[in-house]
C-alpha cells in the first residue's frame, strides 16, 4: 500500500502498470492464502492511514516486537507452515523463523539455523507485478555483412614493413570487407564517411593507410614537426587501445612517434611528451580541447590527417562544443587534409553534418558494397538504408521481459547460469549508472561469491567480478580494463564508458541490465561481442512496460528473441545455496518446481535485502544506487519517452531491485498531494475535496530530485540541472 501511494504520488498521470494480480500461476492452496492475506490487509491497514506508515516504521527498525509478531502469526495451511512463505502485507510481507527479533542476527554473520538463514525478512517478489506481455519482434529485412574477403594485403602495394608487421604483429593476413573498401580510397588522398558493423576492422581501415602515408612522407617525418595525424575518440580506454594499435603499426617506422592525451592521466607529463614531439596523437575531445587552450606547444600547423572515430558519438550534443573549438584550431593553418569518419551507426543526417567539414567525402557502406542483404521477411516495409543497422551475423540477440521487483534476482540467477553452471563465460553487464556498477559489484560480491562450504574470507571461484565506468580513478580504470581485457572468464559490470569501440576478447555475452539510450548505443554494446565473425550473445532486460522498445530496435532492422523470465530463474533449482524450506525432490511436479524456484529466488532477494539492511552504509549505498537510477532514467532522449518514462516506474519495485525493501521515504514525501499532510487544517479540507493536483512531468522530476539522498542539494536546483544535462549528454564519456 504505502508502494501504491508513492507511485501515484510521482504522477497524477494515467498509469499504465497493470494493477491485478496474476494468479494464474498459483496453486490452489496459494489462492487461498493469498486471499485470506488480502482480505487481512484490508482489514489491517486499509482504514487508517497512520497504519501503513507505522507498519513501514515496524519493518524499517524491526523493533517494534509486538505488532510484529502479531503481523506473523500463520493462518495459511501452506508454505507458511514452513516458516519461510511470506506474510502478504500490501507488498510488503515478511518471513521469519521463529526467532525473536532481539536475536536477529545480519548477513553476513550465520547462526547455526537450515541454510544459515536465521532472520528473513522480505517482500513477496511474485505478487502484485504488472503482468508479462508476450513479446513479438516485428518482420525485419535482415542486412547482413560479410565480414572477411579472400584478398591479401599484399595488393595494396603497402611498403613490405608494414606488410610484415600485420601478419607477424598483428596476426592479420586477409582484408575484412570495410578494410578493402577503405583502404584503396584513403590511399587515394580521399576523404571518407566509413560505415560497417561493430568488430569488422575498421581501426586498420584507417590506420593502415595511414601509416603508409607517413612512413612515405619526404622529407622524413621528425618528432618536431609535432601532430601530423589527430584521431578522436569519445572514451580513455579506447584511446589507449588505439594508441596501443599504432604502436604496433608503428613497429619499423621507428621515427614516427605515436602519443595518447585523455582525461584522468597528468597534464605535466602530457605538455612535456608534447613539447618534445608527437606524430600520431589519439586524444578524447575534451583533453584535447584543455591542451588546446592552456598548451602553447601544441602547434597543428602539419596536420593532414584527422580521424572521427565513432564520429556519431564524437559529433552528438556531447561533444559538439568541444569539436567545434578542435576544428577551428585545426582549419586555422590552412593545410591540405584528408578527414575520415568511421563508426557502425553513421546515419545520413550525421554524415550531411560532418560533409560541412569535408572535402566531397567518399561514403562507404559495407553492406552496401561487398555484403549480402538477405531478406528475411519479404513482407516487410524496407527501410532507408541509413536507418537500418548492421549487427553481426553470428551474434543471437534475445530479450527477457522481467518486473522490476524481480530485476535483481533475476540479472544473479542469469549470472550463476553462466559462470557458475557454465565453462568459459565472459560477460559484459550494462548498468546506467556509476553508484549503482559500485552497489551491484559490492553486492554480488557479498552476498554471491560467498562460499558456503567455509568459514573464511574465501570466495567461489567461478565468480569474478570487474567494474568499470567513469568515477573510477584512471590507475584503477586501466587496470581494470587490461584485467578484464586478459581473463578468461569474469563479469564485466560497466557504464556506457564500455559500449563504444572497445575490443575485448572472448566476450561471450552482453547484458543490457537498464536499456540503452538509443539504439544505436544497443548496436554498440551488443557490439562488445560477436566481433570479427565470432559467435556472441546478448541478452536486454526490460519491465513490462517498456517493451515498446521491441518495436523501436525493428525500425532499425534490428530483431531479437524472447528469453523467458521463468527459465533463467529456474536456475536457482541447482543451487543448493538458495534451497526452500520444503525438501526438494525433481520428480515432483511441474508446479512443486516452479514453486521451489519461487522460493529460492525469494531466498535470494531476502540475502540481497538482509545484505542491504545490515548497516547504515550499506543502506545509504543502495539509496543512492537507486537514486542515481531514477535520475538517468529521467535522461531519455524525449523520442523514447512513449518508452522509457518516469511515471512508469513503480518506485517500490524500483526499489526491491536495489535490495530495498520500500520505497525510500522523502522520494514520496516531498512529492505528496496527498491532502491530509496538509499542516493548515481548514486547507486540508478544501484540499480533500479535490483531486490531487495534477503535476507537470518537470514538476515530477523536479521533486524527484529533491529526495532525501540529495539533502544538501536542495535549493541547488540549477547545479543540479547542470549535473543532470551533463549526465544525459556525456556522463561516462571524456570530458577532459
Ligand atoms: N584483417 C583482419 N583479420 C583479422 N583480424 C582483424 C583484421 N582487421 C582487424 N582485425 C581484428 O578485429 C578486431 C576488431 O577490430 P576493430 O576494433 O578495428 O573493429 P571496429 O570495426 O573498429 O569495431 P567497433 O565498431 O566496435 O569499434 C581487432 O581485434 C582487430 O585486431
Amino acid at each position: 500500500m504505502a508502494e501504491d501511494m508513492l507511485m501515484l504520488n510521482i504522477s497524477s498521470d494515467p498509469v499504465t502498470f497493470h494493477r491485478k494480480t496474476d494468479r494464474s500461476h498459483l496453486t490452489s492452496a496459494e489462492k487461498w492464502a493469498q486471499k485470506k492475506l488480502e482480505s487481512k490487509r484490508k482489514a489491517v491497514f486499509e482504514p487508517q492511514e497512520s497504519s501503513a506508515s507505522k507498519q513501514r516504521k515496524i519493518n524499517q527498525t524491526g523493533q517494534q516486537h509486538t505488532h510484529k509478531q502479531k503481523l506473523q502469526t500463520p493462518k495459511s495451511p501452506s508454505r507458511r507452515s514452513n516458516n519461510r512463505d511470506t506474510e502478504e502485507n500490501g507488498d510488503q510481507s515478511e518471513i521469519t523463523a521463529a526467532k525473536s527479533p532481539s536475536k536477529v542476527k545480519t548477513f553476513p554473520k550465520k547462526a547455526p539455523e537450515e541454510h544459515g538463514r536465521p532472520f528473513i525478512k522480505t517482500s513477496s517478489l511474485f505478487r502484485n507485478n504488472p503482468e508479462i506481455p508476450d513479446v513479438l519482434s516485428p518482420a525485419v529485412n535482415l542486412v547482413k555483412e560479410k565480414v572477411f574477403t579472400s584478398n591479401t594485403f599484399e595488393e595494396l602495394n603497402l611498403h613490405p614493413h608494414l606488410v610484415a608487421t600485420l601478419h607477424k604483429v598483428l596476426n592479420v593476413t586477409s582484408m575484412t570487407s570495410v578494410q578493402k573498401q577503405t583502404i584503396p580510397v584513403l590511399m587515394s588522398g580521399k576523404d571518407a564517411v566509413v560505415r560497417s558493423q561493430t568488430g569488422s576492422g575498421k581501426t586498420l581501415a584507417y590506420g593502415i593507410p595511414m601509416v603508409q602515408f607517413l612512413q612515405a612522407m619526404q622529407p622524413k617525418v621528425k618528432r618536431s614537426d609535432g601532430p601530423l595525424a589527430v584521431v578522436i575518440v569519445p572514451t580513455r580506454e579506447l584511446a589507449l587501445q588505439s594508441f596501443q594499435m599504432f604502436q604496433k603499426l608503428l613497429k619499423p617506422f621507428t621515427w614516427i612517434v605515436p602519443g595518447v592525451l585523455m582525461g584522468g592521466e597528468k597534464r605535466k607529463a602530457e605538455k612535456a611528451r608534447l613539447r618534445k614531439g608527437i606524430n600520431v596523437l589519439i586524444s578524447t575531445p575534451g583533453r584535447l580541447v584543455d591542451h588546446i587552450k592552456n598548451t602553447l606547444s601544441i602547434a597543428f600547423s602539419a596536420v593532414r590527417w584527422l580521424i572521427l572515430d565513432e564520429a556519431d558519438r564524437t559529433l552528438d550534443l556531447g561533444f559538439e562544443k568541444d569539436l567545434t573549438l578542435i576544428l577551428n584550431a585545426l582549419n586555422a593553418p590552412g593545410l591540405a587534409r584528408q578527414n575520415v569518419l568511421l563508426s557502425a551507426t553513421l546515419t545520413e543526417g550525421l554524415s550531411r553534418l560532418a560533409s560541412i567539414s569535408m572535402k566531397e567525402p567518399v561514403s562507404i557502406h559495407v553492406s552496401e558494397g561487398s555484403g549480402e542483404t538477405v531478406e528475411a521477411c519479404p513482407q516487410a516495409a524496407p527501410q532507408a538504408l541509413s536507418d537500418s543497422y548492421v549487427v553481426p551475423e553470428r551474434l543471437q540477440q534475445h530479450v527477457v521481459v522481467v518486473p522490476s521487483k524481480l530485476h535483481l534476482v533475476c540479472l544473479a540467477a542469469f549470472i550463476l547460469t553462466k559462470c557458475k553452471f557454465e565453462q568459459r563465460q565472459k560477460l559484459i553487464v550494462f548498468i546506467s549508472s556509476c553508484e549503482a556498477v559500485e552497489f551491484l559489484l559490492t553486492l554480488f560480491t557479498a552476498v554471491l561469491c560467498e562460499n558456503p562450504n567455509t568459514t573464511s574470507t574465501k570466495r567461489t571461484s567461478y565468480l569474478n567480478f570487474y567494474r568499470l565506468h567513469g568515477s573510477m580513478r584512471q590507475e584503477e580504470r586501466t587496470e581494470m580494463f587490461q584485467e578484464f581485457s586478459q581473463c578468461k572468464t569474469g563479469i564485466l559490470l560497466c557504464t556506457d564508458v564500455a559500449a563504444r569501440g572497445l575490443d575485448l576478447p572472448q566476450v561471450t555475452w552482453i547484458i543490457q541490465y537498464n536499456p540503452p539510450s538509443s539504439a544505436a548505443e544497443y548496436v554498440h554494446r551488443v557490439g562488445r561481442t560477436a566481433r570479427i565473425g565470432a559467435q556472441g550473445s546478448s541478452l536486454l532486460f526490460l519491465t513490462p512496460s517498456e517493451t515498446a522498445f521491441v518495436d523501436v530496435l525493428a525500425n532499425h532492422n534490428i530483431s531479437l528473441s524472447e528469453m523467458k523470465m521463468v527459465d533463467i530463474l529456474a536456475t536457482l533449482i541447482k543451487d543448493e545455496r538458495f534451497k526452500g524450506r520444503g525438501k526438494w525432490d525433481s520428480k515432483r511436479s511441474a508446479a512443486a518446481f516452479e514453486q521451489e524456484v519461487r522460493e529460492r529466488a525469494t531466498v535470494l532477494q531476502t540475502d540481497f535485502e538482509n545484505y542491504v539492511h545490515a548497516n547504515n552504509e550499506s543502506l545509504q549505498t543502495a539509496k543512492s544506487a537507486l537514486q542515481s537510477f531514477l535520475r538517468a532514467y529521467t535522461t531519455y532522449p524525449s523520442s523514447l519517452k512513449h518508452v522509457f518514462h518516469i511515471r512508469n516506474l513503480h518506485l517500490g519495485h524500483a526499489a526491491k531491485s536495489f535490495g530495498l525493501r520500500d520505497a525510500p521515504q522523502g522520494l514520496g514525501s516531498s512529492i505528496t498531494t496527498n491532502p491530509n499532510n496538509s499542516k493548515d487544517s481548514k486547507k486540508g479540507k478544501d484540499k480533500a475535496k479535490r483531486p490531487p493536483k495534477k503535476l507537470t512531468s518537470k514538476e515530477r522530476v523536479s521533486n524527484l530530485m529533491r529526495s532525501e539522498y540529495l539533502s544538501g542539494i536542495d535549493g541547488e536546483s540549477k547545479s543540479m540541472k547542470k549535473r543532470k544535462k551533463k549526465k544525459g549528454q556525456a556522463e561516462e564519456e571524456e570530458s577532459a
